[in-house]
């Protein structure tokens, strides 16, 4: 193409030169053919003159000869066919050369004997001399002189007649128009000699020179072109022409500047140049412009090719289909189908056709309907936005072949470059991996993670159709137990069931979600009424009122359910939530196995909650525990036997407050661990600064948590204490829950094991509020049971009451075991425990828990006169 471009840009100057050139001869040639016609024209006009003149001269020749000298030049005036603008004198010299006559006004007196058109007539005959322009001998302006000579009767020379003729007269035909101010328009002798001329506007006198030499014509009349530099003294070129006048011996003589006649020529060419110029130049760019296009075009085209040719190449072997796809347009230029143009063998695979088979195939020849019309609108996003990556479920558009592709579309040129990756197992990996992660492990139901997931869509629902979504937050109470008693793979199977029994109790399509640990969700929708809610949350307490049968036993579990309602409670999942949770919990502070309704106080419940559980951390961390002691007695010799220390927190404006204030908030929030830690060491303080005091002092029963035992640590914490303080094992008592007992773990054991070792006395506490059989307290060595405060109550009031204490101080002392009457609040309750042989007794008829003093609150014997 650009090499085309060169060829053609060449030709065209050089033909566009040629023309010139020829134009340029041809304008030359008209230069010459107009100098010859200026010659010629010139000539005619000057014949004219020099007849006239020759007829002027004549006549007064002939009138002074015929007049014998008698002439007036008066009568020249009457001279015929002299053109009237023609200006000349008349001059008669007489035979020595002075002047005789003359038309001259006020002539100068010369003698002219030497002048050539004096001298050329004395010996001469009769002959029409022609001068050359010269400064008039008697007018003193440029004149050309002609003559002729004068005779007597006898034809003896008398003088001549000279008509001196302005030089205007010869030069008249210079014609501004064609000769411009270079030109030459100039009368010459038959010598050659320069007569007359006139070089633009001015006059050329023989005297200055115009020509540089003396010309030669070969013919009398013609035209060439003359060197300016070898002819002229202007050194300018010009086309000259010259025409001989034979009757008088004259040429005439034109000049024509080449400069000046070439220069409208000149003026055109230079335009028709730049214009060429400018035209090579635009083509140039064109051209370049072309030739880049078509070598971008051809690049992207080879690029594109080699791009597919490679792609196919190594998808051939590989797990990618790739296909180029063609789109076919309508009339208007819309894109209407798009045909296979290549693939490789894989991506026909994909399709269900071989490479061959598949290559020229339309879209909507392979596909209809719903397939079609998504494949197209694919494929036509990927034309407009110039790409395309997505992924396809195969399956449900109902094509055979991979259930999934990953399809990625370029369109590199006008084609499209698809490329198709089967992802089936990968998606199949991500469809477990989703599922395990919105599946409890556990029980196979859907989990926290899915619930966070279903609930917005359902809430979004519920919203669209005006209907109520009821979130039952479901807590099983006392499942902690079956992990403790049974076992945790007794508390899996029990969640396990739990799961069963909840599906059972809801309609086959509500959604039941283990939230984790006990926790279960049951999410109804469609609802039109809070009545719906409850009695599902019934049925669900219903389903779990039989107890759960596990390969280890049998354990029954309650459900502690709490209820929120959308839109009512809340209009965002996880505000739902909350208030479900709150609304659980306030089942639990209320006694547990129930089920309530969300409502704004049970959350103001529970800050007011958390602003007690800060306070008790204050309270801890700011020393505002204190411990009262009250005293227990030995029923024989009314002597105080040792003291139960009793905490209290002395908070700063509400005063003392009792245990059961706090104690269940501080086993709830495991701040119960750090309150027996602050018991202990108050209480070895306390002995220590007793022992101070007194000689004697009774032991101090210490109250330990079952916490205090799960952790683990109860004795080390008792014996660092003790050491701390030096206070004897026989001075300590501590009074162990019988709960703690039935959370018979191993560490239980070993905790009680220790303690014993130590040489601490250890006391069953509350007695008779659980299960523990009398055996189990003896296998761990037990030195005092405490008999519950409700066994005390009914003492003397049924036969049972007495006859099932008695029974106890019994079977205890066959054990081995002191017995501690608890809460005995009356004299008569002492007369009977003491005929019954209890052993110890405390409550607030013998003393309320008394501030610490000075000496330990040990009570004086004659505290109890009448019994003693
Ligand atoms: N077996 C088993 N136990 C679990 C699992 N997840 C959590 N737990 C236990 O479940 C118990 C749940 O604690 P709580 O709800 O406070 O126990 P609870 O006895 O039901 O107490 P209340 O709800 O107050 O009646 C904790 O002891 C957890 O260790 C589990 O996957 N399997």
């Amino acid at each position: 193409m650009p090499f085309l471009a060169v060829i053609a840009a060449a030709t065209g100057w050089v033909s566009f030169l040629t023309n010139l050139e020829a134009s340029r001869h041809k304008i030359e040639e008209q230069g010459l053919q107009a100098a010859a016609a200026l010659s010629q024209d010139n000539a005619k006009d000057l014949l004219h003159t020099l007849e006239a003149v020759d007829h002027i001269t004549y006549y007064i020749k002939s009138g002074w000869e015929a007049s014998n000298g008698r002439l007036t030049l008066e009568s020249a005036s009457q001279i015929k066919d002299v053109p009237e603008d023609f200006s000349f004198y008349i001059t008669i010299i007489d035979e020595n050369a002075n002047l005789l006559l003359s038309t001259v006004p006020n002539p100068y007196r010369a003698n002219v004997l030497n002048r050539p058109y004096f001298s050329a007539h004395r010996q001469a005959r009769d002959v029409f001399y022609a001068g050359p322009a010269q400064v008039g001998d008697f007018s003193r302006r440029p004149i050309i002189p002609f003559s002729r000579r004068l005779s007597d009767s006898r034809g003896n020379f008398n003088g001549i007649v000279l008509v001196s003729v302005v030089p205007g007269n010869f030069i008249s035909g210079y014609d501004d128009a064609v000769l411009k101010n270079h030109g030459i328009l100039a009368v010459m002798g038959a010598d050659r000699s320069m007569r007359l001329a006139r070089l633009g506007k001015q006059l050329v006198l023989p005297q200055s020179p115009l020509l540089t030499d003396t010309l030669s014509f070969e013919y009398p009349s013609g035209s060439t072109l003359l060197n300016g530099k070898e002819w002229f003294a202007d050194g300018r070129n010009r086309y000259v022409g010259w025409e001989t006048i034979d009757e008088y011996d004259f040429i005439l003589f034109t000049g024509l500047d080449q400069e000046e006649f070439l220069a409208p020529y000149k003026a055109e060419r230079a335009a028709l140049i730049r214009n060429a110029i400018l035209l090579t130049i635009v083509l140039g760019l064109l051209s370049l412009a072309a030739t880049m296009s078509i070598m971008l075009h051809a690049w992207r085209r080879c690029q594109l090719e080699t791009m597919q040719e490679t792609y196919r190449a190594a998808t051939e072997g590989a797990d990618e289909g790739f296909y180029i796809a063609s789109p076919i347009r309508n009339e208007d230029g819309k894109v209407v189908d798009f045909r296979f143009t290549d693939c490789n063998e894989r991506g026909a695979e994909f399709l269900g056709y071989r490479r061959q088979e598949l290559i020229g195939k339309r879209i909507l020849e392979l596909y209809h309907g719903e397939v079609a019309n998504r494949t197209m609108r694919m494929l036509c996003y990927a034309m407009k936005h110039r790409s395309y990556e997505g992924e396809t479920d195969m399956t449900s558009l109902g094509i055979e072949g991979p259930a999934w592709l990953h399809i990625r579309i370029s369109r590199p040129e006008n084609d499209l470059a698809i490329t198709v990756r089967d992802i089936s197992h990968a998606k199949a990996h991500v469809f477990e991996l989703e599922r395990r992660s919105n599946e409890d492990a556990l029980t196979g139901l859907p989990n926290r993670h899915w619930v966070t997931n279903f609930l917005p869509d359902a809430l979004q629902q519920a919203t669209i159709s005006r209907t109520t979504v009821a979130l039952l937050f479901i807590d099983l109470d006392g499942f902690k137990a079956v992990n403790d008693t049974m076992g945790h793979e007794a508390g899996d199977e029990v969640l396990r069931n739990a799961g069963r029994r909840l599906k059972e109790a809801v309609r086959p399509h509500d959604p039941i979600v283990r939230l984790g640990g006990d926790e279960f969700l049951v999410i109804l929708e469609h609802l039109t009424n809070n009545n719906e809610a409850a009695h599902v949350a019934e049925r669900i307490m219903e389903a779990f009122r039989p107890p759960f049968r596990v390969s280890q036993g049998t354990h029954s579990i309650g459900t502690s359910i709490g209820i929120s309602m959308f839109p009512k409670d809340g209009k965002e999942a996880h505000t739902l939530l909350k208030n479900a949770d709150i609304a659980m919990y306030s089942v639990k502070a209320a006694g547990k196995c129930g089920y309530h309704f969300f409502d704004e106080s049970f959350y103001d419940a529970l800050v007011s909650r958390h602003q007690r559980e800060k306070e008790l951390r204050y309270a801890l961390d700011h020393d505002q525990m204190v411990v009262f002691y009250q005293p227990k007695v030995d029923i024989a010799t009314g002597t105080t036997s040792s003291l139960e220390a009793l905490v209290r927190w002395a908070h700063p404006t509400q005063g003392i407050v009792a245990p059961n204030e706090f104690i269940s908030l501080a086993q709830e929030t495991g701040l119960i661990a750090r309150l027996g830690e602050q018991v202990i060491e108050k209480v070895c303080a306390q002995l220590a600064y007793w022992s101070e005091h007194t000689q004697q002092l009774v032991p101090v029963a210490i109250n330990i948590s079952p916490t205090h035992f799960q952790n683990g640590n109860i004795v080390e914490v008792l014996s660092s204490c003790m050491k701390r303080y030096g206070i004897p094992a026989s001075l300590i008592e501590l009074e162990i829950t019988e709960s703690t007992m039935l959370e018979n773990t191993e560490e239980v054991t070993q905790a009680i094991n220790a303690l014993r070792k130590m040489g601490v006395t250890l006391s069953v506490d509350d007695f008779g509020t659980g299960y523990s059989s009398l055996s189990q307290l003896h296998s761990l060595n037990f030195d005092v049971l405490k008999v519950d405060r409700a066994f005390t109550v009914r003492l003397n009031r049924s036969k049972d009451g007495n006859i099932l204490f008695t029974t106890i101080i019994k079977m205890a002392h066959s054990l081995g075991m002191r017995v501690v009457a608890e809460g005995v609040e009356t004299l008569e309750q002492i007369k009977t425990l003491k005929a019954m042989q209890c052993d110890e007794i405390q409550g607030f008829y013998i003393s309320q828990p008394l501030p610490p003093a000075d000496a330990q609150p040990v009570l004086p014997k004659w505290f109890f006169p009448s019994i003693m």
